[in-house]
């Protein structure tokens, strides 16, 4: 089932939350909607649900409009955050729910339910589970759960609203890895929103990058990642450091190291990776001095803060491995030479 988001607009009073969406979602796509908070993720996502109306703009599912199809006819399965279990009802009883209140000439016979609750349980990989109550389940448990109580009415779209988000960061990653392999096998259209760059770019087969009621950029983790499309993707993705610059003749510097920069402006903004800088004891024509000020380890990487003449402290980013070759530690002088960089009109 593939989607289709057409110039949608939606106001609260005089808020604008979106601003004129376009968006085409594949079949079988796995998209993340990643934004910060209240860029209005979450009203995009209710609004192709059909939990939420636009004022403008329609909802295609499969090239016919769906804008006005209820929310029971559009055959979408979600799994939101605080979208809890049943407390009541047991883990079978709530994977089977939705079968259960189905019309009684669709409903399946009570053979069927069971075989079904049960091969979805063990597509969660938590068939032994089946006889619990909601209060007897980690938090991770529960939203394997709540994601199989979502597939049993076999839906068209599956769409996520920060499943993962109550959860802590081991378990985290743990359940994306589930369930992008869940995906790979399934291969549902399935939207879910994130603010979390890292789970995004993991598990997404493509990324939209929203901002203020806006998509800033739509493209695969790489593109996005590699080649921001707007100084707040880049900025959004990972940490940067930022470089202002005169521009002469069509280069701007970071120290004596140029970059080619925007023709039309006569001043630049210079944004480099953190580990996209060169550190070294000797001085050279191009490179920055600076002194290091803090040393923070972060398991496999290590993050040295440097203080440079002008502007903000420096970050470099060195693996473990270089840093401990290295030796550095604060209080030495050291030299920066940016090896890669994006250029914006400042
Ligand atoms: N029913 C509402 N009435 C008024 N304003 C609303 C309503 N729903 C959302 N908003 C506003 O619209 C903006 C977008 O909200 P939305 O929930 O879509 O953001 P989000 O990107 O999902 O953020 P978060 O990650 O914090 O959930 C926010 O500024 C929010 O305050």
């Amino acid at each position: 089932m593939s989607i289709e988001v057409k110039n949608i607009n939606k106001r609260f009073g005089d808020f604008v939350a979106l601003d004129n969406i376009n968006l085409d979602i594949q079949t079988g796509e796995l998209l993340a909607l990643l934004g910060p908070s209240g860029c209005g993720k979450t009203t995009l996502l209710r609004i192709v649900a059909g939990l939420e109306t636009a004022d403008q703009g329609s909802i295609l599912f499969h090239g016919e409009d769906a804008t006005d199809t209820h929310v029971r006819e559009r055959q979408v399965g979600f799994v939101f955050q605080h979208y809890a279990l049943f407390r009541h009802m047991t883990v079978f009883e709530n994977v089977a729910f939705g079968l259960r209140v189905r019309p009684k000439h669709t409903r399946p016979t009570e053979a069927a339910i069971k075989q079904k609750v049960h091969a979805l349980l063990e597509l969660v990989q938590l068939d032994w589970l089946a006889d619990r109550y909601p209060a007897q389940l980690s938090g991770g448990q529960r939203q394997r759960i709540a994601l199989a109580r979502a597939l049993a009415v076999e839906p068209r779209v599956l769409l996520l609203d920060e499943p993962f988000g109550a959860l802590d960061t081991q378990v985290r990653k743990e359940l994306r890895r589930w369930l992008r392999r869940l995906h790979d096998e399934m291969h549902i259209t399935s939207v879910f929103v994130t603010h979390d760059q890292e789970e995004a770019l993991e598990v997404a087969d493509r990324v939209v990058v929203m901002n203020k009621g806006r998509i800033e950029q739509t493209g695969t983790p790489e593109q996005v990642y590699d080649q921001p499309a707007t100084p707040f993707v880049y900025q959004f993705l990972g940490d940067v450091n930022l470089f202002h610059s005169r521009v002469h003749e069509g280069w701007a510097e970071v120290g004596g190291t140029r970059f080619a920069a925007p023709e039309a402006s006569d001043k630049a903004v210079i944004y480099v990776r953190p580990h996209e800088i060169d550190i070294q004891r000797v001085a050279t024509d191009t490179a920055l001095a600076g002194v290091i000020t803090h040393v923070r380890l972060l398991g496999a990487t290590v993050r040295l803060e440097v203080n440079v003449a002008a502007g903000d402290p420096v970050e470099v980013e060195l693996t473990r491995e270089r840093y401990v070759e290295g030796r550095w530690s604060v209080g030495e002088a050291v030299w920066l030479s940016p090896r890669e960089a994006r250029v914006y009109a400042g």
